[in-house]
Formats: structure tokens, sequence, C-alpha cells
């Protein structure tokens, strides 16, 4: 997650990831005053509520009760979202009405994880915050804390080696979080998937992208983490290659990134990291420097009980590059594409003969006015071309109506390859040549095709509707049996195989309002 745009990890690797500004902070060298301060403020939790409640009754506790343990202690006081199950799986859930504009909850910079994404330009908090964060929490081996200040490794190794550390060595509120978080096991990041799992995919493409995510981590495993053979083995990080997937994927899809006063940090933020992510948030994030913590803001009024969830950003992502960084999909993502062929395949050829040609089509091609026409996405009043890019900003909703239309905005990106007489931004021909204005032009329609352009088109839409309808018959499931699945037709799926029956599902959703799209605009030419 990040406050601009996701977190990329392989970027980072390659030192590339791109972030937003902020404004200016406060950031500097702790005063005595303020080490005192902090040393009179070290958390102990016992002193919260729930973790007296939970060993008075000596049951297990609960998820629930150990959040609130975990906030008790790195918790600002105040916080109004505690964890819970939500349709999302565990999340923040408001426990009281909250007015837009409120903080919901808020983490000191002292009490999370915090580095310095580029050491060299300036390491004024992340220095800051760890010799901050070691004041109150205890002393990191020296070797750690000299690598989480260096710039050695990128941000994304130096907060795995923090994590790792913490899983074999912390106690109090550190052993806490490390706990909450999900065990590799319950992870489904394409570099999670073991090669037995795979096939669940039913994905070529993803199958080999997880292979390589978890190639790469096990190279960073063994030359790195490894307590016996890597970099830091002095540390005794990671015995097994599970613990070093473990803490990728913890950093991949839990960590924040933000800028003050110019320096890019990477932030684990216990609490704040249980949010869940929507297209439409009803909560933002960010590093507030007046405050020197990390804060969860409402952006609308949230009743009691409803879920607060955030952007992780990433806009751009296909499902593929959220599956890989998140392990899960957003329903109709306008990113994804349809893989049309050129029209020389089997299944193009027999449906291009079918709707009356030779057989021997060339090229698919399609008039982007009469498909935009037949869609029903016409150009906005008085505009000459209709306006992907807004159509997809108002389709921005959660509800499947939403996901429906950016599943037919994906479908029309993927087909541009294919499609002709696309009026260009302020172009006046609009494909009419009626020499009027282009709005005019585009109100006016394209003009008529003889019977032989006709079937040309019937021909490429035909041929390419075909190669969807034999891309999901390739498919070993049908998008029912997915459905039946993720309904629970045969009990519980587990955490990997559920993503992995929905990132599925999802593909087939996309491919099938590819392939309704172009049988509707075919039967329009008649
Ligand atoms: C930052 S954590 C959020 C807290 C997490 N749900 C938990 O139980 O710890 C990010 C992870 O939450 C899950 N998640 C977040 N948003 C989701 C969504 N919209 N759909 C499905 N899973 C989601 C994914 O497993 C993701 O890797």
């Amino acid at each position: 997650m990040s406050a601009c745009s996701s977190l990329d990890r392989a970027a980072a690797i390659a030192h590339s990831a791109s972030k937003c500004s902020r404004a200016p902070g406060a950031a500097g060298r702790p005063t005595p005053c303020r080490r005192q301060a902090l040393q009179r403020s070290r958390p102990t939790p016992q002193r919260t509520h729930a973790s007296s409640s939970v060993s008075e009754t000596a049951a297990t506790p609960t998820f629930e009760q150990l959040y609130m343990q975990l906030a008790g202690v790195l918790a600002a006081p105040g916080s109004t979202v505690a964890a819970a199950a939500t349709p999302l799986g565990r999340g923040l859930v408001a426990t009281q009405p909250i007015e837009k504009g409120t903080t919901l909850l808020s983490v000191d910079y002292f009490n999370m994880l915090c580095i310095t994404d580029e050491p060299a330009k300036g390491n004024v908090l992340g220095r800051r915050a760890l010799e901050d964060w070691q004041l109150l929490h205890g002393r990191l081996p020296p070797l750690l804390n000299r690598y989480l200040l260096g710039d050695e490794g990128d941000w994304f190794v130096r907060l795995a080696a923090w994590l790792l550390w913490l899983k074999r060595n912390a106690a109090g509120p550190w052993r806490l979080y490390v706990d909450i978080l999900p065990k590799e096991s319950e992870m489904s990041c394409l570099m999670n998937y073991t090669e037995d799992e795979l096939a669940e995919l039913q994905s070529p493409l993803l199958e080999s992208r997880a292979r390589l995510e978890r190639q790469q981590i096990a190279g960073l495993h063994d030359r790195l983490f490894s307590s016996t053979t890597g970099e830091l083995r002095a540390l005794q990080l990671a015995d097994r290659l599970e613990d070093m997937l473990w803490a990728a994927c913890m950093v991949n899809s839990r960590c924040f990134s933000d800028t003050v006063d110019g320096e890019t940090v990477s932030l684990m933020v216990p609490c704040a990291d249980m949010a869940n992510h929507v297209l439409a948030p009803n909560a933002a994030y960010q590093f507030v420097p007046e405050a020197d913590a990390f804060q969860l803001t409402a952006l609308q009024d949230i009743p009691t009980g409803t879920e607060a969830c955030i952007s992780y950003g990433g806009t751009h992502k296909d499902n593929e590059a959220l599956m890989r960084d998140y392990g899960f999909v957003i329903p109709g993502n306008v990113n994804d594409r349809v893989p049309f062929s050129a029209g020389d395949d089997v299944a193009s050829r027999l449906a291009a003969a079918a709707a009356g040609g030779s057989g021997l089509l060339e090229r698919p091609s399609l008039s982007a006015p009469r498909l935009l026409a037949a869609l029903g996405l016409a150009p906005a009043a008085g505009a000459a071309r209709f306006d992907l890019t807004k159509a997809a900003e108002a389709a921005m909703g959660d509800g499947e109506e939403h996901a429906r239309t950016r599943r037919l905005l994906a479908t029309l990106m993927s087909l541009q390859p294919f499609l002709r007489d696309i009026p260009g931004p302020g172009s006046g021909s609009g494909g009419s040549g009626s020499g009027g204005s282009p709005a005019a032009a585009a109100a006016a329609g394209p003009p008529p095709l003889t019977e032989q352009e006709l079937q040309r088109e019937r021909q490429s839409a035909a041929a390419l509707a075909a190669q969807c309808a034999a891309a999901l018959a390739r498919m070993p499931t049908t998008a029912e049996a997915d459905e039946a699945l993720l309904a629970g037709a045969e009990g519980p799926l587990g955490p990997r195989r559920g993503a992995a029956v929905a990132a599925r599902l999802e593909s087939k959703r996309l491919i099938a309002a590819a392939q309704a799209a172009l049988e509707a605009y075919g039967a329009s030419l008649s």
C-alpha cells in the first residue's frame, strides 16, 4: 500500500518505486527531554483493559480481543474503529458513529516500523523513528540496527529483516503484533502458491508469474536471510523458505509508504494495517507530520458497524498485479485485457466462415463509432467522442453494476488494436466526413456501410467473439462451477484456493462480457 500508488516490490528492488510527496514535517533528533518523555511512555501491555480481561478469563483470546490489546498499547487513545470479521475478511469496523474528517485511528511514529527508502538522500525521520522505537521497545542487535539504517538492502528487504527478527525475538506488543498477522499458510499472494496449488489459478500467465515470484524470494532467502547461508545469518532470521515468504508477503501486502519533508519512508503500522481495500474508500491514510503519527481519517460519515476501508492505490494495476502483491482481485478491473489474437486461429476462421465469408478472414477490423453505439456508449452531449477515461472514473463504485461497466470498458480497450475510425481528441473528422463540427459529426453517426463492408464487419465481430468462446472452453471449469465453489458447494475452500477461484472466475467474467458485447454488436449489424 502507498499513499499515491501501491508499492511494487519488484520495482523497489530495482530502486524505482514512485511515491508522492507531502507537506514538510517537524522531523529532528530526539532531545533529552523527548527521550525521557518517551521512556516514561514505554508501553506496558498490562495496563490495557483488554489484556487484564483476557488474563482474568484465562480463555484463549479471540482475534478481536488480541487486536484491542494491541491497540491499547500501540495506538493513541480515542480510536473509533476496532478489528472484526467483515465480508472482505478481517478488517476495521466503526465502533461508534464517525463524522467525516475525524481521525479513526492514530499510531505514533515510535510505535511503527519506519525505515527510510533511500538513506543516502537523508535519513532524518527514519533515524529518529528507529532510535525512539528502541528507546521504547528495546534495543535491536547492532548488526540489524546498522542494516536498517544503511542502504545495503532496499526498503523491502530491510523491513522484511526487521519483521523476521521480531518474529523470532519480540516480546510484549510486538509479539502480539506478529501473532495477529496472518500466517504464511493463510496468504494468497502469488509467491505463496506451491507447485501443487498453481493449477487452481487456471492461468499459465499467473502460474509462471507465481513461480518467478517464489524463485525471487527463494533467492533472497538463500543470499540474505537464511540462518545457515545468508549474509545476515548472524541474526538467525529465517530457517525455512516459508519464514521468508511470510515476511515478504507481509511487507508486500501491508506496508504503507509516504514522503515526509522530502524523505520517503516505508511503514509497517500496527492496527492501521488491518484496513482492507475498496475502490471507493470511506477512509484515507497518511503520515501527519504535525501529529508525528500515522492516521486513518474518515472521508465521509461512517455509521457504527460499517467497515472502514481505504484504497491501496494501484489504480494502474491489473488483477495479475493485485494477485501478486495482495492476493486478491478486483471485480471488473479496467486494467485487465482479453488476449485477442489477429484472427488466424481456427475458432476465428470457422466463425468468420459461418458469418458468411470465405473463412480466410483478414485481420478483424471493427468500426469504433458503430461498436460504441451498439453497446450504448455514446459520446456525452456536445462531445465528439466517447471519453473512456471519464467513463472508467464514473464506474469506480464497489457494486456489481459498476463492475459490469468496467468489464465492458476493459473489453473496449482490449479491442483497441482492431478498431478503426476512432475520432481523436478534438479531431474534426468524427469518421463521418460530414464537414460539420466534430460533435455534430458524432451526433449524426457513422455513414452507412456497403453490403460487403457489413459482411466484413459481421465476420470480424463473429471471429473475435469466437476467440472468447474458445478461451472459455479451454478453461477447466465454468464460471457457474466456480461460483458454486465460492458459495461453499464443496465446503470451505481455504485462503489460497478461494483466492485462486475468485481470480479465475473474474477472468471468465471478463471474457464472457467481451463475448456478449461482440455478439450484441454482430446482431446489431443485420
Ligand atoms: C493490509 S491487509 C488488511 C488486513 C487483512 N484483511 C488481515 O486480515 O490482516 C491486506 C490484506 O487484506 C486482504 N484484503 C484487503 N482488501 C481486500 C479486498 N478488497 N478483497 C479481498 N481481500 C482483501 C488481502 O489478503 C490483503 O493482502
